[in-house]
């Protein structure tokens, strides 16, 4: 049967990230993709119009609709507006037993708009952390996660394992946002025994938009076709770099990346 994969999050009518992103890639990864849509966003490439977040009951139908017919083999969450509606994703999670589940805390978009309230960070903490199976703050985010700045590889570690403590059993942290590094796009996955480090080359370009998205969906997919953790993230990381480097250049802000790249059968994409 082909493994059936969900995403939690908000759509972007730009098409570069949230749902639209995540269902893309699924599609792309051969599994089957499916919504529950916390919030309608108004975005393009220069940024987010409008935030629409749904009413808490649209978002418990969409899950109930889903644990009555479907068998969920992975799922991940991207922006989930505020407290009130983390809390109602998570207890949903728990309630159906869905794993394993990738949360990307998604908190501000590039342009600079909160996709999460700022007072419901803690609620991230305390209701979503305690049930992920792997977390994927990007610099600035497990800066707030962790209550610390982030300037070393050290800090970076110190960081990963105060996010461990709090709940989750593993934490990607992207260093997209390091630009101490000009040459490197270097992420740390850190799980309570290990840190593995993931390195590719950094493409200079600016359109990145959507990669957070792109990449917790391609963990999703790999972990949904049974591959382990530390496989799921070299895959992710590898098809991302590929999608980055063949972006369209469309939208006159930060572009979305080339979902159609992911492809398996695209080895001419691979320079
Ligand atoms: N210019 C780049 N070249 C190669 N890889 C990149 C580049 N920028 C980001 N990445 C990679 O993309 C992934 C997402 O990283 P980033 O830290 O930018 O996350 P994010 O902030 O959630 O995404 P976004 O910046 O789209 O909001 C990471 O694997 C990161 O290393
Ligand atoms: C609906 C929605 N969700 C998430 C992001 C963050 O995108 P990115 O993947 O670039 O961090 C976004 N801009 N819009």
């Amino acid at each position: 049967m082909i493994p059936q994969v969900l995403t939690i999050a908000g759509t972007d009518s730009g098409g570069g990230a949230g749902v639209q992103a995540d269902l893309k890639t699924f599609e792309e990864r051969n599994v089957f993709g499916m919504s529950v849509v916390v919030a309608v966003t108004a975005q393009n490439t220069k940024g987010v119009q409008g935030v629409y977040p749904l009413p808490v009951e649209a978002i418990v139908r969409q899950m109930e609709s889903l644990a009555d017919d479907f068998t969920i083999s992975a799922l991940k969450t991207g922006m989930l507006v505020d407290a009130e509606r983390i809390e109602a994703v998570a207890s949903g999670i728990r309630r159906f037993g869905w794993h394993p589940l990738v949360v990307d805390p998604v908190m501000v978009a590039k342009g600079g708009a909160h996709l999460v309230a700022p007072e419901a960070i803690e609620t991230i903490s305390r209701k979503l952390l305690p049930v992920a199976d792997l977390i994927t703050p990007n610099t600035p985010e497990a800066e707030v996660l962790a209550e610390m700045s982030i300037r070393s590889d050290a800090d970076r570690e110190q960081a990963a394992r105060k996010i461990i403590n709090q709940g989750a059993k593993a934490v990607l942290l992207k260093g997209g946002h390091d630009e101490a590094n000009p040459e490197k796009a270097r992420d740390c996955l850190v799980t309570k025994d290990r840190t593995i480090w993931f390195e590719a080359d950094r493409i200079n370009t600016p359109h990145t938009h959507g990669t957070g998205c792109t990449l917790s969906s391609l963990i999703t997919a790999e972990m949904a076709k049974g591959h382990d953790l530390e496989e799921s993230v070299r895959t992710a990381k590898h098809l991302l770099t590929r999608a980055i480097a063949h972006a369209p250049e469309i939208g006159h802000g930060h572009g979305p990346v080339a979902h159609w790249s992911l492809r398996e059968d695209v080895a001419a994409y691979d320079k």
